[in-house]
């Protein structure tokens, strides 16, 4: 492969601002054509690998991909060691304890069940508090939960608030800020550090990590 940056980006909802905000600094790809997975900058600088969300730490941490765009909420489930490089300004949203309306705040110390797409970081969050959970793990539309009863709460992303209102639920408590991160290979980042910081620099972010 040429000497291009390599990026993987997530095919979702962040793909549109990804190219919003990168076009504004001329990183220019083109979305004639969305089957086409692996697409190239006009500038010459990157190959961008659209892959599904979940997947995008996957492609990072094995090296295929050096730097990616991802969400805290999706690195906190990989389990990956990826450098998060800088937050960027767009996709933040909150990870709450979300329930019906008829539904009080939990009391003591659990068990709780909480369905969720957020296994890990729900055990992790619960058992620093020294409270007991039983995790119910759904892939989607986790807001259906409580309203069929499988599970009295769940933690899930809230953004407009909007899911929850349509099913009338209520945010109980606010767990975590999540945002949006560039993240980099480990020795990617060290083989290539010149041309990122270039490139963090352009963007006007700085790194969050210590240089190598
Ligand atoms: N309203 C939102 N709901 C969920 N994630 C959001 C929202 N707004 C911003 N994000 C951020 O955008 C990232 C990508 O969202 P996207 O919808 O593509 O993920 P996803 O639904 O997990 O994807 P997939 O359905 O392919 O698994 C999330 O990991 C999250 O950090
Ligand atoms: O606060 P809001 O603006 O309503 O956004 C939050 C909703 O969006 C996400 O779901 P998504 O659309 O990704 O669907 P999914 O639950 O099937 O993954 C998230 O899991 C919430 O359900």
């Amino acid at each position: 492969m040429s000497d291009r940056l390599t990026m993987a980006l997530p095919k979702g909802r962040l793909l549109k601002k990804v190219q919003d905000h990168f076009g504004r600094y001329g990183i220019i790809f083109p979305d004639e054509d969305d089957r086409k997975l692996v697409i190239e900058d006009t500038s010459g600088r990157f190959t961008f690998f659209l892959v599904k969300n979940s997947d995008l730490p996957v492609y990072v941490s094995h090296g295929i991909a050096g730097l990616g765009i991802c969400g805290e909420d999706v690195l906190t489930e990989s389990q990956t060691d990826l450098l998060k490089l800088a937050p960027l300004p767009f996709g933040s949203t909150r990870m709450c304890l979300a329930a019906r309306k008829d539904t009080p705040p939990p009391a003591g110390s659990g068990p709780l069940t909480i369905a969720t797409k957020f296994p890990h970081f729900t055990r992790t969050y619960y058992h620093k508090l020294g409270v007991a959970v039983q995790v119910i793990k759904l892939a989607g539309s986790v807001e259906l939960a409580p309203v069929l009863g499988l599970a009295p709460y769940i933690v899930d992303l809230v953004e407009t608030g909007s899911t929850l209102k349509a099913n009338n639920l209520y945010v109980v408590q606010e767990l975590a800020r999540i945002r949006v991160y560039l993240v980099a290979n480990p020795a990617y980042y060290k083989l290539h550090y010149k041309e990122i910081e270039e490139f963090l620099e352009m963007l006007d972010i700085e790194t969050t990590e210590p240089s190598p």
